[in-house]
């Protein structure tokens, strides 16, 4: 994957081969600027890789065109943004309740209510963004992007902005989620010990991806 212009190109991930199946927990880690928040873009079809391809499932990702890709994301993944990405003038309701709005579903403020009601915001689904808490805004962007019951949760640094306490809780969820919904979750991150609680680490460095079974999963 290269940024830039043609004459100087940025490359910043260079040849990576890897296969992730359905259920798995991967952490992706590295330094500052090797590549982490890139790779998950790609993952999330965000950005398109200047070589090769990747599939999920069958469906190679940049054979889609910009509308197709919006609607197999939509019913495919959740992203959690480092920055929670809420709608400033949407309650948390309505926030959550987006992607199934979106989707034309029925049910979906009634499933909202259920899921910001698991991410413990019960009492605050009438409140915006700007009234919530940083930490309770996460816990909406995490409702949000899993009220759909994605097949793979992409979260960049779900924990980065909280404090200890809240980032674990937040973590708990995230985790807890994915196991009831058998997805597949990708988290990157800069904390180790959430890193160590997914099954495999993706190391990245100078362009290079190093995967690592977790021997010592600490759930
Ligand atoms: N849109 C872009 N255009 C040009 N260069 C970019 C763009 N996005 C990222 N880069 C560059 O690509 C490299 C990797 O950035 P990326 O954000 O993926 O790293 P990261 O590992 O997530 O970093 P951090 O841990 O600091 O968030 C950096 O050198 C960055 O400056």
């Amino acid at each position: 994957m290269e940024y830039g212009q043609e004459e100087a190109p940025l490359r910043v991930l260079d040849n990576l081969n890897f296969n992730m199946e359905r259920g798995d927990t991967v952490a992706i880690v590295g330094p500052s600027g090797s590549g982490k928040t890139t790779l998950l873009q790609l993952l999330a079809a965000l950005e398109q890789p200047t070589q090769g391809k990747i599939n999920l499932d069958s469906q190679t990702l940049s054979a889609l065109s910009p509308d197709e890709l919006a609607d197999f994301r939509r019913d495919n993944m959740g992203i959690v943004f480092q920055s929670f990405h809420l709608i400033d003038s949407l309650s948390a309701l309505a926030n959550a309740a987006l992607p199934l709005d979106i989707a034309g579903k029925p049910n979906a403020t009634q499933l909202a209510k259920t899921m910001l009601d698991r991410v413990g915001l019960k009492d605050r689904v009438q409140h915006y963004p700007q009234q919530l808490s940083g930490g309770e805004q996460q816990r909406v962007a995490i409702a949000r992007a899993l009220v759909h019951q994605p097949r793979l949760i992409l979260a960049d640094e779900p924990t980065g902005n909280l404090d200890e306490k809240t980032g674990k809780r937040v973590a708990d969820l995230l985790f807890e989620l994915h196991a009831q919904s058998q997805s597949t979750l990708v988290i990157v991150t800069h904390d180790m010990r959430l890193a160590k609680r997914c099954k495999r680490l993706f190391w990245l460095e100078s362009g290079k991806l190093r995967v690592e079974e977790n021997s010592e999963l600490s759930v």
